[in-house]
């Protein structure tokens, strides 16, 4: 939705450096939202409303001032303009008054009410890991060639096949990105495609699978694969990823609800369409527009591509029901109305530092792995047909 809403609003935005920055300052205030409002309150005589002109504009000369250090003159000298023919001199005002005071923020972004008590005991690992926007992670094409990447790129290995670099590094300017060596995917992102092993020429079905990430990873690992997605926009940007990586796999524009395979498969990622709350670090947007409805919505579409992909195997093939979201609805709950014999995860298919939850899922949160960033929310359950 960020990413959506970035598209339509950079329209007018020239200069990458300018885009940057407008990125930079909205992915800021949404981190940081209920403490930037609860500083504003404070020096508001009357609230303003949610949805005013000057707490917009506060909001974001606040984050500038407070997560961008930039200096509040300078603050005051672009934002003020915003409002131009409206409430200059009370944001002015408010503005002043909480730099005087050298007003901070907390170490943690405090979350919504309805979103801490919805994560419960996860919140505080969770609300720290939004902090900060995430590193760099990339899945390689060759996983032998590890340890020779992490050294040309100065990376951390966080698995084989796997590297971390610091946040900010120019994607498209890094060794090996002109040649496919590599692509840009979350950690945790990576593991669903990693329980289905080597394809060793047999054929899956990556069903839901734009912009390609995990298909990808399977072509990589040997799958002869189907991509399967509704959007044609998305899997443009699937073909564009195979033909930069020189892998290779057949491309469905269907949707799923609708399409039935002519043959059966042997393995199937249902990567299904999600809240994607599990992303906030990247996407705090998530935070503010996700609630009980959304999830529902979701739940609802997601057991119907279970079911439905849950007819689609041959014979001892597999099935990986993955999802990036933080939201047991769409993850725990959902998996027990799947009627395939459970194929529980072991610890062994997993790096170390992700093992399996008891009941052989996996579950990850955006505050594990914390000391080196952080990685997505995931969760993935495997079942194997009779
Ligand atoms: C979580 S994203 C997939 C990410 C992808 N697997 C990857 O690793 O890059 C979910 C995808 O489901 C697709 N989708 C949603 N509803 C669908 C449907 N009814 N049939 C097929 N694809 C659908 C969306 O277009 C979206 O690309």
């Amino acid at each position: 939705m960020l990413d959506q809403a970035d598209h339509a609003a950079m329209g007018g935005v020239p200069g990458l450096a300018d885009r940057a920055l407008a990125r930079a300052i909205a992915g800021e205030v949404l981190r940081w939202l209920v403490d930037l409002d609860a500083l504003i309150d404070s020096a508001t005589r009357q609230k303003l409303a949610g949805d005013a002109k000057a707490r917009m504009v506060l909001r974001m000369m606040l984050a500038q001032w407070l997560r961008l250090e930039t200096p509040p003159h300078a603050v005051i000298g672009t934002g003020l303009p915003l409002l131009d023919g409206g409430p200059r001199r009370l944001a002015h005002g408010v503005f002043s008054n909480l730099a005087r005071q050298k007003v901070t923020l907390p170490d943690v972004p405090t979350l919504p009410e309805a979103v801490a008590s919805r994560w419960g005991e996860r919140a505080p690992a969770i609300a720290a890991a939004i902090a900060r926007p995430p590193p760099l992670d990339l899945a390689l094409r060759d996983a032998a060639e590890t340890e020779q990447w992490a050294e040309r790129l100065s990376a951390i290995v966080l698995a084989p096949g796997h590297l971390r670099l610091p946040r900010g590094a120019p994607v498209t300017e890094l060794a090996g990105y002109k040649e496919g060596a590599w692509w840009v995917q979350d950690f945790a992102a990576s593991l669903p495609a990693r329980l289905l092993g080597p394809g060793e020429g047999k054929r899956a079905l990556d069903l839901c699978a734009a912009p390609g990430g995990k298909t990808l990873q399977l072509a990589a690992a040997g799958w002869q694969v189907t991509a399967l997605d509704l959007s044609e926009k998305r899997l443009s940007r699937l073909r564009e990823n195979l033909t930069r990586t020189g892998l290779q796999a057949e491309i469905v524009q269907a949707d799923a609800l609708k399409w039935t395979p002519e043959e059966k498969f042997d393995a199937i990622l249902l990567d299904a369409p999600c809240t994607a709350t599990g992303t906030c670090r990247r996407h705090p947007d998530v935070i503010h527009r996700i609630g009980p409805k959304q999830i529902d919505d979701v739940a609802d579409l997601q057991a119907k591509l279970l079911d439905r992909a849950s007819h689609w195997l041959k014979p001892g093939g597999r099935l990986v029901y993955a999802v990036c979201s933080l939201e047991p609805e769409e993850g725990e709950h959902q998996v027990v109305g799947c009627m395939l014999p459970a194929d529980p995860i072991k610890p062994e298919e997993l790096p170390a530092t992700v093992p399996p939850t008891a009941k052989g899922w996996l579950r990850t949160d955006p505050g594990m792995l914390a000391e080196q960033g952080g990685m997505d929310g995931f969760f993935a359950a495997r079942w194997r047909a009779d």
